[in-house]
């Protein structure tokens, strides 16, 4: 050994010591920790404090440390939705629950339903529907601020009375398509979900999209699967804990199902948007809907589900004068685009996703959940099928806006059916302010998240009498009088309400009464066996199973008396 190695031998320390400074050095690490961690809990209870005292004079079930009642929400999603409901009736009309920290308020008091969705300050959706953001981007349903706030002034005047009487062939073309394929069920039992479904994104892709079906694929129906798996997941994201944090879940099959998912859908509205801005460059310019004639307000009138409520769609249908130049929702953000609008693709593509997404599901669930009711109750589908033979006897002619005004009593059937199963069962909100209600003398906390619990509204028996029997008569203009505005919310209502409510309304009477013009509808199961499942849009867990049988009809002779 030389005298170099020997004196670094001797400077360098052993195995022991450098055992030793490690363990102080963790030792000292973990003693910092634990005040640190300490002194952060403490901030973080004294700074929620005020949530808390808020919070105790809110009635509820009695939850776990730190998990709060996130136990609640294990399990299948059938079975959540029973819990969730049966804890309604509980507790009353002003709900709190944990889920670890944070704080849940079910609102089914119309009064205070009214002070959320009427308002302008309450208006931003909850953090929960950052899980969307990877397939909606900030579209529509999840902005806020002004981004909000011009992309809606842009898009309303898109789903204008007079736009969509321009969609009325072309509803009626694909409702024929699907009485087509029908056909092919023969009398068996099938579930008539999937054919709502497929039919609801190909008029979405014709009418809002400007896509004519010729160049139209397979991909309208595997989009719409692919949907109904993305809903899934993200339902499966508000309900398990763990799924929550994205690096969390981005590790699971879950994440990786996604990713699939969405190469799907975005395929789907990538195409459509190329070929759009492909058909604008080639010098076709958008395709214009021309207001031939001033918008009668009786007949906008009759397009609003809740006839008290007004917002910007009855406004801007109530104070068009003159002849005005309209254009369907793509063709808009494209023209607005080359016009100087600032509106980046991204931005169109994102506005697209919404609206496939918003207008597609909804209303598969809607028109399903009508054609169960009608398959159960025999007597109301006698009615319906009596007032349409009214106004078409034995033609096949297709529907005319004019017909649909006279669909009242088929209305009144829809009408009834997003009351007992409102494809949006719940809507949330973030409060940023506190909020006094006005059933009892509680403030909710700023910081907190309400759920405005439409299904449960449209279920209280005060405000319903006989509330799980369908009732049609519920919406005669004597009844709807007599209630508060806000216990009907099907389509939300407010600044915020849907913006495709008067599009929907059209689409389903169209396509419900031409279906129901060429088959009967059966049921063998009643509404005491349907599960319900909340996965972001209400449904039936074994799948909208019934009959059909095509209608041998009436001679006019017979139908005049
Ligand atoms: C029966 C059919 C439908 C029902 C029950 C329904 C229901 C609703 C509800 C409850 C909301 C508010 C959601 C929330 O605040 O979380 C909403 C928003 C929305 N709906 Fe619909 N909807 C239907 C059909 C449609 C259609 C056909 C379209 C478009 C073609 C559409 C487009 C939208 C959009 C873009 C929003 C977001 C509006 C905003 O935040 O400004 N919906 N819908």
């Amino acid at each position: 050994m030389s005298a170099a190695d020997t004196l670094s031998a001797a400077a360098a320390p052993g195995p022991e010591a450098v055992a030793e400074s490690a363990l102080s050095a963790s030792t000292v690490f973990y003693w910092l920790l634990l005040p640190a961690v300490v002194l952060y809990f403490i901030y973080y209870r004294l700074q929620r404090r005020r949530m808390y005292e808020l919070a105790d004079k809110i009635p509820g079930p009695p939850g776990l440390p730190v998990l709060g009642n996130a136990l609640s929400f294990i399990g299948k999603n059938e079975e959540i939705f029973e819990r969730v409901y049966t804890m309604s009736f509980e507790f009353g009309s002003v709900v709190k629950t944990w889920i670890g920290p944070k704080l849940l308020i079910f609102l089914t008091d119309p009064r205070d339903v009214e002070l959320i969705l009427s308002s302008n300050v309450y208006i931003d959706k909850s953090t929960e529907y950052r899980f969307f953001k990877p397939w909606l981007g900030e579209g529509l349903l999840i902005s806020s601020g002004q981004k909000w706030r011009s992309h809606r002034k842009l898009i309303a005047p898109t789903f204008h009375l007079n736009v969509l009487k321009s969609f009325i062939d072309l509803f009626n073309a694909n409702s024929r398509d699907v009485v087509n394929k029908l056909r092919k069920e023969g009398t068996k039992t099938f579930d008539v979900h999937d054919y709502m479904s497929e039919c609801t994104v190909e008029i979405l892709l014709e009418t809002a999209m400007g896509v004519t079906k010729s160049t139209q694929d397979k991909s309208g129906y595997e989009y719409a699967m692919a949907v109904m798996k993305m809903c899934d997941i993200l339902h499966l994201r508000h309900t398990k804990l763990w799924l929550r944090p994205d690096w969390l879940f981005n590790l699971t099959r879950y994440g990786t199902e996604q990713v699939k998912l969405l190469d799907v859908i975005h395929g789907l509205t990538k195409k459509v948007l190329k070929k759009k801005k492909e058909e604008f460059q080639k010098g076709g310019g958008a395709k214009r809907y021309i207001a031939s004639e001033q918008t009668d307000t009786a007949a906008a009138a009759a397009l609003s589900a809740n006839k008290g409520l007004r917002d910007d769609l009855d406004e801007q249908d109530e104070n068009d004068v003159g002849q005005k130049k309209r254009l369907a929702f793509l063709d808009l953000m494209i023209e607005s685009a080359q016009n100087g609008v600032v509106l980046t693709d991204e931005e169109i593509k994102e506005e697209v996703d919404t609206i496939m997404f918003e207008g597609h599901d909804t209303t598969a669930a809607g028109s399903s959940f009508f054609l169960s009711m009608m398959g159960i109750h025999q007597d109301i589908q006698d009615k319906v099928i009596q007032e349409l033979d009214e106004i078409f006897g034995d033609s096949d002619r297709p529907a005319t806006f004019q017909d649909t005004l006279e669909m009242k009593y088929l209305e009144r059937c829809i009408l009834e059916t997003l009351r007992m199963f409102p494809p949006v069962p719940v809507i949330a909100r973030q409060l940023h302010e506190e909020l006094k209600l006005a059933s009892m003398d509680v403030t909710l906390p700023a910081g907190c998240t309400v759920v405005v619990g439409t299904y449960k509204i449209h279920h209280r028996e005060d405000i319903y009498p006989n509330p799980e029997v369908f009732n049609p008569d519920n919406f005669i203009p004597e009844k709807t009088a007599d209630r508060h505005y806000y216990a009907f919310i099907p389509f939300s209502a407010g600044p915020r309400s849907c913006v495709g409510r008067k599009y929907a309304m059209l689409k389903l009477k169209i396509i419900l009464s031409t279906i129901l013009r060429n088959y009967r509808v059966y049921s063998d199961l009643t509404e005491k066996d349907f599960k319900l499942t909340a996965d972001i849009i209400l449904k039936r867990a074994e799948g909208f199973k019934v009959r059909m049988q095509p209608r041998v009809r009436r001679s006019a002779a017979v139908k005049a008396h």
